[in-house]
């Protein structure tokens, strides 16, 4: 008799507490954070240094793209938990030769990179996971025509496609459609100091999404001595100039302290995470204000956010919540009222169309979700277990483990789909529940 194999249910069950969790989370630095110096520093007229930084996939992708475009990295002991400084020696002038830039499923690669690309003299040729050729990249292969650089995307309009360029971007005006992504404009703003005249970008479409990252990148050229204009909505002016080199701290990432936050609100609990910066342009600050929405409180003193829950979760109206997104929806799920959450339709170009994994995932646990044209709507349900799917996304991973505080039995289909931002999130997170001893990472 010859044995047939039974199939074996993978995954990783959530762990779910019965009790209030409560402690003290130390993350990771910032994805949108580490990305962006990164590419300055290898702009910038001199070695730069980045302390405690991000080490992820998206970062390691960063690092070994704007290696192959010539600068030099190397990882030296730092301070922080989770891993080395980054010493960084720009692209050098007149760097040459074709190579290939693997963008993974980053957002911030497949945007950054190409204009950096356009400046040196060579093909560069950009490709990244099966998803990440879903992801929209017309703006930013427009963007680069516009500016005379030629870019071969086989009319895609998205992944695969090269950039060949002579050493050099003449600059100017050029308008964009940036409503699928912030990131099309940030990507042509942290180069356009290194182009001969600048650069005048203007956005012609609706609404662009996730402001505060352009914000962002505003404020980190700024630090760099770049010149920004961003007086008028939807236009930003760029002066020609030198990138200054730099030696900067990284934030922690508040994206990702968001499903530790969420913890503490899920279950009536109160967590803490030490570095929250007193003023920071990162969107993960906004949980200041989403958290007590639901009926927590939040308090920061002395650089430690503080959320307590009430034991249970109120629903709301929640705008232009970015990336938070995900973490928010499986929140909502969990609340005695009904919620919406709006100004997220670009979410569908996210790592997978999020709308529809957050809806098919929730309402497979029991949910009731359904999309609306620029969001969610979330009606309280009664939930049970199942295997929440995770379409290879860092957010929908941690939104399973969300739910999963609540309800037994949810197992996360794919939890090293975390590796994307913060590879620590299941020993950290099974840290917290579990209320062990702190960790190394953990202690203030
Ligand atoms: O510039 C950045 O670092 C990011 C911008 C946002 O992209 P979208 O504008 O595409 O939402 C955000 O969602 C992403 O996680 C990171
Ligand atoms: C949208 C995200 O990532 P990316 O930088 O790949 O766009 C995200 O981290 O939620």
């Amino acid at each position: 008799m010859t044995e047939t194999s039974v199939p074996v249910a993978e995954g990783w069950p959530a762990p779910t507490p019965g009790r209030p969790v409560t402690g003290v989370v130390r993350v990771p630095g910032s994805k949108s954070l580490t990305n962006r110096y990164l590419v300055l520093a290898a702009l910038a007229d001199g070695p730069s240094r980045l302390r405690a930084p991000l080490h992820s996939r998206d970062s390691a992708l960063m690092v070994a793209a704007l290696r192959s475009l010539g600068a030099e990295i190397t990882e030296v002991s730092g301070s922080g938990p989770f891993g080395p400084d980054l010493l960084v020696e720009p692209i050098p002038a007149g760097a040459a030769g074709n190579t290939n830039v693997d963008c993974g499923l980053a957002g911030t690669v497949m945007r950054f990179v190409p204009p950096l690309a356009a400046l040196r003299t060579g093909t560069t040729a950009f490709d990244g996971d099966p998803h990440a050729r879903q992801r929209p990249m017309g703006a930013t292969v427009e963007a680069l025509r516009g500016l005379g650089i030629e870019v071969d995307d086989g009319g895609r309009g998205a992944l695969p496609f090269s950039v060949t360029g002579r050493g050099g971007v003449p600059g100017g005006r050029v308008e964009i459609d940036a409503g699928a992504s912030s990131q099309f404009v940030s990507a042509l703003l942290l180069a356009a100091a290194r182009f001969a005249d600048g650069l005048h970008l203007v956005h012609t479409g609706e609404t662009v999404p996730s402001l505060d990252h352009i914000a962002m990148t505003v404020q980190v050229l700024r630090e760099c001595g770049v010149a920004v204009d961003d007086s008028v909505p939807n236009e930003w002016r760029v002066a020609p100039g030198p990138v200054r080199a730099f030696d900067v701290d990284i934030e922690p990432d508040l994206s990702n302290a968001g499903p530790f936050l969420a913890a503490a609100v899920a279950t009536g609990g109160s967590v803490s995470i030490p570095g929250w910066p007193e003023q920071t342009t990162q969107v993960g600050d906004k949980w200041r204000e989403i958290l007590p929405q639901m009926g927590a409180t939040a308090e920061l003193a002395d650089g430690v956010l503080t959320v307590t829950g009430s034991g249970a979760v109120r629903g709301g109206t929640f705008a232009d919540t970015s990336e938070l997104a995900p973490t928010v929806a499986a929140l909502c799920a969990l609340a005695d009222t009904p919620s919406v959450l709006t100004g997220i339709a670009h979410l569908r170009g996210h790592e997978t169309d999020r709308l529809a994994a957050l809806r098919t995932e929730i309402n497979g646990l029991g949910g009731n979700v359904t999309e609306t044209a620029d969001g969610l709507a979330i009606s309280p349900a009664p939930l049970h277990g199942g295997v929440f799917g995770t379409y290879a996304d860092h957010r929908m991973a941690t939104a399973g483990a969300i739910l999963g505080l609540s309800v037994p039995g949810v197992v996360v289909e794919d939890i090293a789909a975390t590796s994307k931002t913060m590879p620590e999130f299941a020993q950290l997170w099974t840290g917290l529940v579990a209320g062990t001893e702190p960790t190394a990472a953990q202690e203030d």
